[in-house]
């Protein structure tokens, strides 16, 4: 299944934050959106998780526009894409019963007065989904650990093992990283490639450019208000065809900085 956007637009009571953006991710390929701060990431990702609507341009689902569909039909696609924010949002219940969550809402009624029933009496056991799940993330042995005891990445791990457990066919993780230490960065990073082995596509908003560069089959460089490049993580940073995605990866360019669109050539000897 193929997510993409077309030439949208987005803005605020307004005010535009970006225009003409078109972007796609296919199944097993993980697509990285970076930027600077405020460049409109987060607001690029819910676009494409049908949180909202464009104020112009496609998000299509294999071609189909998913905002010409019946509200049914577009909320059967919602259930195909989770999303990872930036802030895990756990709740006062053992790591299992987080991890079930999605599975749990999304179950008939009939089936989940059974389950709650046999919670009940004693007889559940995390399903083999929500177990699968968190070994993918390294917490299979705090399963039983009540959420909020966790810490910030292990936290996020869950947040991670929630979205997948729902067997997505398309995962958007904002910043999912920005606040962990090199080990949950790469417990999660190893997630990623996991799901994506599984023929997941995964769309990561990050600030991070080696993280990026480690994790990428395509990279979307989002800086005001324009898709400035997109391309396989070596063309953006060996040989990037837009000076501004040079001077990001350099770490110069800010939000605002709109200087020199195209890479300087070396000057040509003279004859
Ligand atoms: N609900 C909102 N109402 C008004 N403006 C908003 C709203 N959400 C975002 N914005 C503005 O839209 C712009 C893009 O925000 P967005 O959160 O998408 O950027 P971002 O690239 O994800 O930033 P960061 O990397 O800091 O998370 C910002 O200028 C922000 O202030």
């Amino acid at each position: 299944m193929t997510l993409s956007v077309t030439e949208v637009n987005a803005g605020f009571g307004g005010s535009t934050v970006f225009q003409n953006v078109s972007l796609a991710v296919e199944p097993g390929e993980v697509v990285t959106v970076v930027g600077p701060s405020g460049t409109g990431k987060t607001t690029l990702l819910r676009l494409l998780a049908t949180f909202r609507r464009p104020d112009d341009g496609t998000v299509a689902w294999d071609g189909d526009d998913i905002w010409a569909m019946a509200d049914d039909e577009r909320l059967s696609i919602r259930r195909q894409v989770s999303m990872v924010f930036q802030e895990p949002s756990l709740f006062n219940a053992p790591v299992h019963r987080n991890v079930s969550y999605g599975l749990r809402v999304r179950e008939p009624w009939r089936a989940r007065v059974r389950r709650s029933l046999g919670e009940l009496v004693g007889s559940s056991r995390p399903a083999d989904t929500v177990m699968a799940a968190l070994e993918t993330v390294g917490l299979a042995e705090s399963v039983d650990q009540n959420a909020l005891s966790l810490s910030g990445g292990e936290a996020q791990r869950v947040a991670f093992a929630r979205a997948l457990a729902v067997d997505p066919a398309v995962m958007l993780l904002d910043e999912p990283t920005s606040n962990l230490d090199p080990y949950n960065t790469a417990l999660l990073e190893n997630a990623i490639e996991r799901a994506r082995d599984r023929g997941v596509g995964v769309v990561v908003a990050t600030h991070d450019m080696h993280q990026a560069k480690r994790i990428s089959d395509h990279m979307a460089f989002l800086h005001d208000g324009e898709l400035v490049e997109t391309g396989p993580p070596e063309q953006l940073f060996e040989d990037p065809t837009d000076a501004r995605t040079a001077r990001f990866l350099d770490g110069e360019l800010l939000v605002g900085d709109r200087e020199g669109s195209r890479v300087p050539q070396p000057p040509t000897a003279d004859p």
